[in-house]
């Protein structure tokens, strides 16, 4: 069920409550909740097919949840990146042409809006010639333009090296500051992309942890991890995985708790009541870690 709903400033201008997808006889996510406050920076990360772009598209309204509710504030506009695009990078078309390919937009709007991105001086250039940090500039430029209270960004930094995720993030957070918009991020970054994140949660079917990454980032294992120069600019994120995902989509607890109840909070996580696990202040999490195993894995610092 989806509804809109008229905001108040500080209502969420998402609020997804115990969200399924349910395709091909099987649930690809359940049980998902997900808030996104005006101007805040919210990251999904898991790993391939955990159900990121899924939860993001049902979170926009692109795909509809099969179980449980969707509410967007009415007046919600979404500027959102695929991960794939379908603009053929191989055929003749300019940046600044790309820019109106889903608007109708001035040329003086668009120089201003690829300005503010950093790639002013390429509106003429030929989309195929662009690198894929400058091909991710003209994507967020595009999606500007509709001046979006919500960006939706899913693997912004593909195609990119290592430098360039990093100043990609940073356009991202300061086009939040500047436009006032909320972002949902997608990325299998765990290290990088936290730096300029608020709250990150966790997927794999299902919320298996969310937290702010600054309580990450102080903690003595991430800098065991990264080292200190790493956690000056990085942050990952640690969880205690402490169920098992089930064919069938459900969750088993190690507690004894077989159904879960996800939901979204500012409180501490008690995974005695089933529900997904946060960081404290001090980053600790415990337990056997498999995002940080993952974390280790996308180390290019
Ligand atoms: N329409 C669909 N019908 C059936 N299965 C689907 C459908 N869409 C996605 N899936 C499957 O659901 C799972 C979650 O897909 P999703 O794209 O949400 O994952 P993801 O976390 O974004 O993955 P990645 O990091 O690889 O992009 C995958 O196993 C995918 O193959």
């Amino acid at each position: 069920m989806t509804d809109s709903v008229s905001r108040r400033p500080a209502d969420p201008l998402i609020d997804m409550r115990g969200v399924g997808v349910f395709r091909s006889r099987r649930w690809l996510v359940r049980g998902v909740d997900l808030g996104i406050r005006p101007g805040e920076i919210v990251t999904l990360i898991g790993p391939n097919g955990s159900g990121k772009t899924t939860t993001a598209k049902t979170a926009v309204g692109i795909l509809k949840p099969d179980a449980g509710h969707v509410a967007r504030a009415r007046d919600l506009v979404v500027g959102y990146v695929p991960q794939k695009l379908s603009v053929d990078r191989s055929l003749p078309l300019s940046v600044a042409r790309m820019m109106t390919l889903t608007a109708r937009v001035t040329a003086r709007t668009i120089e201003a809006a690829l300005d503010k991105v950093g790639i002013a001086h390429l509106a003429k250039a030929q989309v195929h010639d662009l690198s894929g940090g400058e091909f991710q500039r003209a994507l967020l430029a595009r999606a500007m333009l509709r001046r979006p209270g919500l960006l939706v960004l899913d693997e912004p930094v593909q195609g990119v090296d290592f430098s360039g995720e990093i100043a990609l993030y940073e356009l991202i957070s300061e086009l939040r500051d500047s436009e006032g918009c909320a972002v949902l991020l997608i990325s299998h970054d765990l290290h990088v992309v936290m730096a300029k994140t608020d709250r990150v949660i966790c997927l794999n079917g299902h919320v298996c942890c969310e937290g702010s990454p600054s309580s990450v980032a102080a903690s003595p294992a991430y800098r065991q991890l990264f080292g200190n120069r790493a956690a000056e600019a990085l942050a990952v994120y640690r969880h205690r995985h402490d169920h098992t995902h089930l064919p069938d989509g459900e969750i088993s607890y190690s507690d004894h708790h077989d159904h879960h109840d996800h939901r979204l909070g500012d409180g501490p996580c008690d995974h005695a009541h089933g529900r997904p696990h946060q960081a404290d202040e001090a980053g600790r999490a415990g337990g056997d870690d498999e995002t940080s195993d993952r974390s280790m894995e996308h180390n290019h610092a």
